[in-house]
């Protein structure tokens, strides 16, 4: 299942700059893990905003939800997310 997700990342203005380093990297870590794993197909930065745009391809929302929450920076971010489907035009499968 691909889900198109964004991310808004917010961290507190009185966040210790070791902390928020911390976080990061934890973050990064675990994404590209995930990106390793096929889960995290796509991260997009939106350009001039701490926000991204990612395609996920997960088996379940309830998978979904799991790794999204597990992230890092969760606690810290805004997201959205929209479930896709094949749309009867596309020329690519899922798969590319
Ligand atoms: O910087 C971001 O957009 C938040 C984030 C998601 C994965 C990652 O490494 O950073």
């Amino acid at each position: 299942m691909l889900f198109h997700v964004r991310m808004n990342v917010s961290l507190p203005a009185g966040m210790p700059a070791d902390q928020a380093a911390q976080l990061k990297k934890a973050e990064k870590e675990l994404a590209q893990r995930l990106q390793q794993e096929g889960k995290w197909r796509h991260l997009w930065r939106i350009a001039g905003q701490y926000a991204n745009i990612s395609i996920f391809d997960v088996g379940s929302v309830d998978e979904l939800h799991t790794l999204l929450t597990s992230l890092p920076l969760f606690p810290y971010m805004q997201i959205d997310v929209m479930p896709l489907c094949r749309h009867p035009s596309s020329i690519r499968d899922n798969d590319s």
